[in-house]
């Protein structure tokens, strides 16, 4: 139930935010052209008494006029509103997509992109967001149905008291509606599931990054066949429910025209004393009774319809909320004065119970840099994604100088960071903007940018793009320019070292697409920076490769298997213990020699 009204609150909300002055205008157009369709059957059951044996004269010239005044209110609503509307539905629409936007991107945490029941619910958000916007028109039809429901029944009762139960059959058009509507619903949600599928498998089948190797392996046909298969199991089952759907509401339908040909029979041949306008009036009404009713039965499936819209989006930002770590209110500190301590660490990934990283403790003093060693699946991204916060410990607890990393802000524990990964992100902007981004602050310092570049060893990349630092970089922008994979790697380095003093810089596999005496050259510039970072700040660097002769620059190296430390400690001291680091990195010597 409070879910409810808080998808309710929202919905007005988000209308009336959008555009406030618009939605009353539209509110009250809506209500007047409602109101217009009865009061000129009104006009004409009057102008057919005046005229009627015994009807009063004067009444013609009054019962006219309203004739026409209904006509020109009639003609002025229905020029107004459709620009209107347009405006309106527009206004909600771009509110509804900014709104998400900053939702999806203002939740501090990535559990969001894990979770298939939350992309469900954010993807069919996106798709619905026209339908969001027309969403107002829900309200604005539910004024008009009220006001036309009310007039309505003031003139049937003005005719005789018991063609108020015209209205009632009209419930079973109602309740008609409204089963269809929830058939039609189920249906689809029932199958968002498959159209994520097929929405994945069609990018997949799009992707750029994907063409060579869906031509080599010749997985067209594959993809697309089960692109196929989805399509027609999602088209079955909604054509089912849709068939009941429209069975349903055509039976609703009958019954109301039965019951109203009956009501107009009694009129004409039951024993009703009735004037002739009446019979006008009540032969006039029939479309807006029909309107009126079949108008609740939409007014139901639309305001069911806008209320699971909004229902989702209040449960997305419910998710939003409580995922919001807004208990973490400690400033990020400036400096590391004692270290980092992973204590009893646990972690399973959002929707599973696995546990990918078990009792977990590590300390990493202040100053240092430590390599993160182990075989593929060991842990060692999961743990960097633990320091950097993206997730909180499923158990135990990651310690900055004896503060609990759940306690501090997480945009402030971001801006002490700096980080590149193995599956770095191509950011198709400007090359200045692609690194200066590292650090936003610094941006436009030309200083700041040569210096990342130098160090981030992209400094030959730029010189080689025609409009060096503002060439537009990706093949999306006409005369945008690609870059191979070395490349864009070099420039996410780049964008690592635009900060100049970070407390913790992490580098995941970041050197995985380039050669490794370039690798191993930039490692030992790195290690001068680090150097000097740990001198002043006791900034700490955590470093994953799988390239021993850079693993071993590292003050500390930590050899994970399956979640679990095996080693650790100093190259030296792993190599002389003879264990598992010792066994892997002679492997590589070999295969050098
Ligand atoms: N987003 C995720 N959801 C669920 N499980 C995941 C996710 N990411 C990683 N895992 C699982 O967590 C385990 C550890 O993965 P992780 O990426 O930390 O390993 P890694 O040591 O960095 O491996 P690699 O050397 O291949 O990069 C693996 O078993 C992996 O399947």
């Amino acid at each position: 139930m409070n879910d409810q009204l808080g998808a309710v609150r929202l919905w007005l909300a988000t209308a009336f935010r959008a555009a406030p002055a618009l939605c009353l205008l539209a509110i009250g157009l809506n209500v007047v052209g409602w109101v217009i369709a009865p009061a000129q059957a009104y006009a004409v059951k009057l102008v057919v008494d005046s005229l009627s044996p015994g009807g009063d004269p004067n009444l013609i010239w009054t019962a006219l006029w309203l004739v026409l005044g209904c006509y020109a209110a009639a003609l002025v609503v229905q020029t107004a509103r459709r620009p209107l509307d347009a405006l309106l539905d527009d206004r909600v629409e771009q509110r509804f997509h900014a709104d998400l936007a900053e939702l999806v991107a203002g939740i501090p945490g990535i559990e969001q992109h894990e979770r298939p029941d939350l992309a469900d619910q954010i993807s069919l958000l996106r798709s619905e967001s026209r339908m969001m916007g027309r969403s107002i028109y829900a309200l604005l039809f539910a004024a008009g149905t009220v006001s036309s429901l009310v007039t309505v029944s003031v003139l049937l009762v003005s005719v005789h008291p018991a063609f108020l139960g015209l209205l009632v059959v009209g419930g079973v058009h109602v309740a008609a509606a409204r089963l269809s509507n929830n058939l039609t619903w189920t249906s689809i949600t029932s199958m968002l599931p498959n159209a994520r599928l097929v929405h994945e498998l069609v990018r997949i089948c799009r992707s750029p990054a994907n063409a060579m190797e869906l031509r080599t392996f010749g997985l067209k046909d594959v993809l697309l066949d089960r692109v196929q298969r989805q399509v027609r199991t999602i088209n079955a089952v909604q054509a089912t429910a849709r068939r009941k759907a429209a069975g349903i509401e055509i039976g609703g339908q009958l019954i109301f025209a039965a019951a109203f040909l009956a009501a107009i029979g009694w009129l004409l041949f039951g024993g009703v004393q009735a004037r002739a306008g009446d019979v006008a009036l009540l032969i006039l009404l029939a479309p807006t009774v029909a309107g009126a009713a079949s108008g609740t039965g939409e007014l139901m499936t639309f305001l069911s319809e806008s209320l699971r819209r909004f229902a989702r989006y209040h449960e997305v930002r419910v998710f939003a909320r409580e995922h919001s770590w807004s208990d973490s209110t400690t400033p990020a500190p400036d400096r590391i004065a004692s270290g980092i301590e992973v204590r009893g660490v646990g972690f399973c990934y959002p929707g599973t119970d696995r546990e990918v990283i078990s009792d977990l403790d590590l300390s990493i003093p202040a100053g240092t840099s430590v390599a993160l060693v182990g075989e593929n699946g060991a842990g060692k991204t999961t743990l960097v994604k633990l320091l950097a916060r993206m997730y909180d410990p499923t158990r135990g607890e990651v310690i900055i100088d004896g503060l609990d990393l759940t306690m501090i802000t997480p945009d402030g524990w971001r801006r002490q960071l700096s980080a590149a990964f193995s599956d770095y992100a191509r950011f198709e902007f400007t090359a200045r903007e692609a690194v200066g981004i590292g650090d936003l602050e610094r941006i436009d310092d030309p200083a700041a940018l040569r210096r990342a570049l130098a160090e981030g060893d992209a400094q030959t990349v730029i010189d080689g793009l025609s409009d060096g630092l503002d060439t537009q970089l990706g093949k999306q922008f006409s005369g945008g320019v690609d870059l191979s994979g070395g490349q864009w790697q070099r420039v996410a380095l780049a964008r690592a070292f635009m900060r100049d003093r970070p407390l913790l810089l992490l580098l995941d596999e970041p050197t995985a697409a380039i050669d490794p005496e370039a690798e191993h050259a930039l490692y030992e510039r790195f290690a001068l920076r680090a150097a000097a970072a740990a001198r002043e700040t006791g900034g700490i660097t955590v470093l994953v490769s799988h390239r021993f002769s850079t693993v071993r620059m590292a003050d500390l190296i930590v050899v994970l298997d399956h979640g679990r430390i095996l080693e650790v400690g100093t190259h030296e001291a792993l190599l002389s213990s003879d264990g598992h680091y010792a066994e892997l990195f002679e492997l590589q010597a070999r295969a050098y020699r």
